[in-house]
């Protein structure tokens, strides 16, 4: 048989293809190519998501551009006289006139739709929200989004378009409405940021996230019998950071810094059986530990998400060929260690659960780990030094109630070594755990995420039915700082929850951790052992819960118990730590230098 060359095959082409798009190009054409724009809307795009298609949809729209293009030019040159870049010009005018008539009423019908035929149509909101997502694009390049979000509450209300599928619902009843235990709401096309790595986080339908999650909460081994165990690394990476806080003498501390450095080898402890070596003596040999670099990465996730998804990849492998013992990352091979992805793996090895095992999903796990289990903590920890830098009288008040619980002794030789720390008292501790609610209502370490969708029905928030289909952000920075909720609501005052209980109006606004069950807002009084004591119920409630918690007692107890801080004397900006939040998913800060002068 022989094979046409394309020599022999253009002609014929170019005969077919020449008269068809100069039909195409006369009004006739534009107005089919018109109407089937207005058809792709209303019969297909207007259905169901594309956001994970929109890659492919680019790429094909710009092969079909090419391929028009290189056609024209082709027929255009083949004319006899013609010139080279006469015919690419026209090219283009005729390739842009085809993309024009089918594009234009494409879009005007998206417009016409969200604008006036919507079901959100009768919300409020920025008009240019309710038409596209790129409005609030362009906002957050200059704006955190929680900054955005909050300037739109204070501009429309408690419910607001935010997009032309979305409300943002500033009100506590939210929360639960939306990730409640008794929820029909499902994770919104948000939690595809990952795409395509996957983790337990961004499942997004109940089926599949639950079995992830249960293996998960299996290997954390974080329900609350399981936490003091973890006591003693807690206590071993607080007091390594508690010497380097000694050894600053009358040096500032970028305890930003400092905290990641402890959370982050606490967390690569728990979670892949090895410390990143951060809060090691300086003369140890850290500098060769090529994972070290984890702190600046995540805490600027938003800037630098590839590498950041890299250094996850990495060290998920470097976990797997560990304790493997072979190069060939031998998921099997994996087995006797402590640590929660040994637990992880080995269980779903053993169930032959291959979807679980699956490298994309073990990477994006790697990095949920590793961002919400040690950036949020960390983050707490800043702020809740940040304030207490500002009230020095909430430090000696603090220490004061430490010292009266017994539950801490340091040791009398003067060392910073404790002979006691009774973690059951510590936990119970009001005005301790005042504090920690404070920073948790006002610097949320997940400050607008969490964004979920309601399914094929309604539901009603606030009186108001939101419709089916509705991405719904339920914004912890605002409920948390509404006035509607708290007294002085923008003050860091920690006797709100134990001795002023008056300065709370509605406790369901505070909301660090996700939707657990309610505490009783007829008690508030109990309100802060109530977040120590939150049954976990909501299907996506943090299961660190406790962990971060025990994790920041213990942290805050040692610290107060040795020092005392302040900002120091030159420092020119002492809140750009605050001024400098970022919602980046979770919240990042700004550097915190302190200066800690020693108790006598
Ligand atoms: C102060 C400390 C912490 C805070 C404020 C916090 C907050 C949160 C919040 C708000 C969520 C829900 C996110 C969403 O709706 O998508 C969450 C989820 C999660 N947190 Fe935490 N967290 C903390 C500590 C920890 C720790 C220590 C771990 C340790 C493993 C952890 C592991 C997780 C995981 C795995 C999820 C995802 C759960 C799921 O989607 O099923 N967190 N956390």
């Amino acid at each position: 048989m022989v094979i046409p060359s394309t020599a022999d095959i253009m002609p014929g082409l170019l005969q077919c293809v020449v008269p068809a798009l100069k039909e195409l190009k006369a009004p006739k054409g534009l107005m089919i190519l018109g109407a089937l724009g207005v058809i792709s809307h209303r019969f297909y795009f207007i259905r169901g998501e594309h956001h994970l298609q929109a890659p492919t949809y680019l790429k094909l729209w710009m092969l079909v551009s090419i391929a028009l293009i290189s056609t024209i030019l082709v027929a255009e040159t083949s004319k006899l006289g013609s010139n080279l870049s006469e015919a690419g010009l026209d090219a283009i005018r005729i390739t842009g006139l085809l993309n024009l008539a089918f594009f234009g009423p494409l879009f005007t019908s998206i417009v016409i739709y969200r604008l006036f035929e919507h079901r959100l149509r009768h919300f409020k909101g920025p008009r240019l929200a309710a038409v596209s997502k790129f409005w609030h694009f362009w906002r957050i390049l200059f704006t955190s989004n929680h900054e955005v979000l909050d300037q739109l509450y204070h501009r429309y209300g408690k419910i607001i378009r935010t997009g032309p599928q979305e409300l943002t619902i500033i009100d506590p009843e939210a929360f639960d409405a939306i990730a409640g235990a008794r929820t029909t709401c499902i994770k919104a096309p948000w939690y595809d940021m990952l795409h395509p790595y996957v983790s337990v986080n961004s499942i997004r339908t109940k089926e599949g996230h639950g079995p992830r999650r249960k293996r998960w909460d299996e290997a954390l081994q974080l329900s609350s019998m399981y936490v003091p165990d973890k006591q003693v690394r807690i206590q071993h990476y607080a007091g390594q950071l508690l010497r380097h806080i000694k050894a600053s003498g009358t040096n500032p501390l970028n305890m930003t810094t400092w905290y990641h450095h402890f959370s982050f080898d606490f967390m690569g402890e728990m979670a892949f059986g090895y410390s990143f070596g951060l809060t090691e003596d300086s003369t140890a040999s850290t500098a060769t530990n090529e994972l070290a670099e984890v702190p600046t990465l995540v805490s600027q996730v938003s800037a630098s998400w590839n590498k950041t998804m890299a250094w996850a990849a990495k060290t998920c492998d470097s976990r797997l060929a560990k304790f493997s013992g072979n190069k060939e990352n031998n998921i099997d091979a994996i087995s006797g260690q402590g640590d929660a992805f040994a637990r992880f793996i080995r269980q779903a090895a053993r169930d032959n659960d291959l979807k679980s095992l699956d490298r994309l999903a073990l990477y994006g796990d790697a990095l949920l780990i590793t961002v919400a289990g040690s950036h949020t903590t960390a983050l707490t920890l800043t702020m809740v030094s940040y304030e207490l830098a500002r009230k020095p009288e909430l430090q000696r008040k603090l220490r004061e109630e430490i010292t009266a619980s017994g539950a801490v002794r340091l040791h009398s030789d003067g060392d910073m070594r404790f002979e006691k720390l009774d973690i059951a008292v510590i936990d119970k501790l009001p005005f301790l755990n005042g504090c920690i609610n404070e920073a948790l209502r006002l610097y949320p370490a997940v400050p607008t995420g969490g964004i979920k969708q309601t399914v094929d029905k309604a539901i009603t928030i606030c009186g108001q039915v939101i419709p089916p289909d509705t991405v719904i952000v339920a914004p912890r920075w605002s409920i948390g700082r509404a006035e509607s909720s708290f007294e002085r609501p923008n003050e860091f005052i920690p006797e709100r929850w134990t001795t002023e209980s008056q300065l709370v109006k509605d406790a369901r606004a505070l909301n660090g951790f996700g939707i657990g069950k309610l505490p009783d807002t007829t008690h508030i009084a109990t309100i802060s052992l109530s977040l120590t004591a939150l049954v976990i119920s909501g299907r996506h409630v943090c299961p660190g819960k406790q962990l971060g918690l025990t994790e920041i007692r213990i942290v805050l107890v040692m610290v107060i118990s040795n020092f005392s801080w302040a900002f120091a004397a030159d420092e020119k900006n002492p809140t750009n730590v605050a001024d400098k939040y970022l919602d980046s998913y979770v919240g990042s800060v700004g550097a915190l230098n302190l200066i800690f002068t020693p108790l006598s």
